[in-house]
């Protein structure tokens, strides 16, 4: 494959999308570390390709996420491309989640505007039905599901010590006491938006002077979007704890997207002993994602590709493009 430089990253959107007609959505994931989210990543790319969305999935990687760890997501036929780590005002993390403050890094995508839109997702998230209809939505909005927040991963939240969700709002009134009732809140492990450069400026400025709470960039996200943030179903990004929360709100056979955020669900390290790990639900949801993550015929290399091209972002941010292996 003889590569060859056609520009750089950061070159002004409309040059680089003119120069190589890049498609003007994608799916855009995260990646940090050296860790095994990377299977979470192949797993995501394959179950695109099976579903046969018509968009590449960029992945947005740390400068941590190993060489190795590149050239298995490009060689996966993902979009690899460089962000740097954003970390939120220092010596307050102590209120995040510290497992949580390197997620605000998630926030580099509104940079990636040689996209007009893009859906975000989870590593940790599987596309089981085709999706690509929500890039159809109107423009200047946020997209999102909503959360539940009956999980003691929410016990230092009002929410959680009163019982309310948002999810059953007529079960637990909420208690004008606390203040006023929370905006509808947002899970941002999956969400459709438009990249903008305005709006990047504006997320790092207003980020400098907003101390961390418990689910960072999420907490964060839901507080700048929440004038335009939009629900969609949750058949879009169903958050496995609504399972067990709240079952009456979920039609399982109808649900497109997965998202293994439950203690224990992670689909590559799963071992069952965690606390609702033993469902049959959660059993069958795990095997349908190894199902795809061990599908041979869905890896890149094997699937029927008709696009030459992928650019490929390495360190240098430069836009290198290499021929695709052929398909046929
Ligand atoms: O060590 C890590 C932790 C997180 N992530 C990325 O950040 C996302 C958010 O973290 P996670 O899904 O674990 O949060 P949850 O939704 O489970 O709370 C993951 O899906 C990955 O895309 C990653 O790449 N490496
Ligand atoms: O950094 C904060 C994270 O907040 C969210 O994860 C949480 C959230 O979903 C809670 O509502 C659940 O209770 C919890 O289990 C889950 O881990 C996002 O999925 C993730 O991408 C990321 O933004
Ligand atoms: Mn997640």
């Amino acid at each position: 494959m003889t590569p060859n430089v056609v520009g750089r990253a950061n070159k002004g959107a409309t040059g680089l999308a003119k120069a190589a007609s890049l498609p003007s959505r994608a799916y855009v994931t995260f990646l940090a570390g050296n860790g095994d989210y990377v299977k979470g990543v192949v797993g995501l790319a394959k179950g695109l390709r099976k579903v046969k969305s018509a968009y590449p999935l960029v992945v947005a990687v740390l400068p941590d996420v190993p060489d190795e760890h590149r050239h298995i997501l490009i060689n996966q036929g993902c979009i690899v491309r460089e962000i740097e780590p954003v970390y939120p005002p220092e010596n307050q993390t102590q209120f995040a989640m510290a497992y949580y403050v390197i997620n605000y890094s998630k926030l580099r995508i509104w940079e990636f505007v040689e996209y007009s839109k893009m859906i975000y997702l989870d590593g940790d998230i599987q596309v089981f039905e085709n999706i690509d209809h929500l890039f159809d939505l109107p423009e200047s909005y946020f997209y999102a599901v909503m959360d539940c927040f009956c999980e003691k991963s929410w016990s230092d939240s009002p929410q959680y010590n009163i019982g309310y969700c948002q999810q059953c709002p007529d079960q637990v009134q909420w208690a004008e006491e606390l203040g006023p009732k929370p905006s509808l809140y947002f899970n941002a492990g999956m969400f459709v938006f438009e990249p903008s450069i305005p709006t990047y400026d504006d997320l790092l400025k207003t980020l400098k002077v907003t101390p961390p709470t418990s689910f960072a960039e999420q907490d964060f996200l839901n507080m700048f979007f929440r004038d335009i943030y939009k629900p969609i179903p949750n058949i879009y990004n169903l958050v496995l704890a609504m399972l067990w929360r709240h079952p009456e709100n979920v039609e399982l056979d109808k649900v497109k997207v997965v998202h293994y955020c439950a203690a224990g669900s992670k689909p590559w390290r799963y071992t069952g002993e965690e606390e609702n790990m033993d469902r049959e639900d959660i059993k069958m949801l795990v095997k349908k994602w190894r199902d795809i993550y061990n599908d041979e015929s869905l890896d890149y290399k094997n699937a029927n590709v008709t696009n030459k091209f992928m650019p490929v972002l390495p360190k240098g941010g430069v836009v290198r493009y290499v021929t695709a292996p052929s398909a046929a």
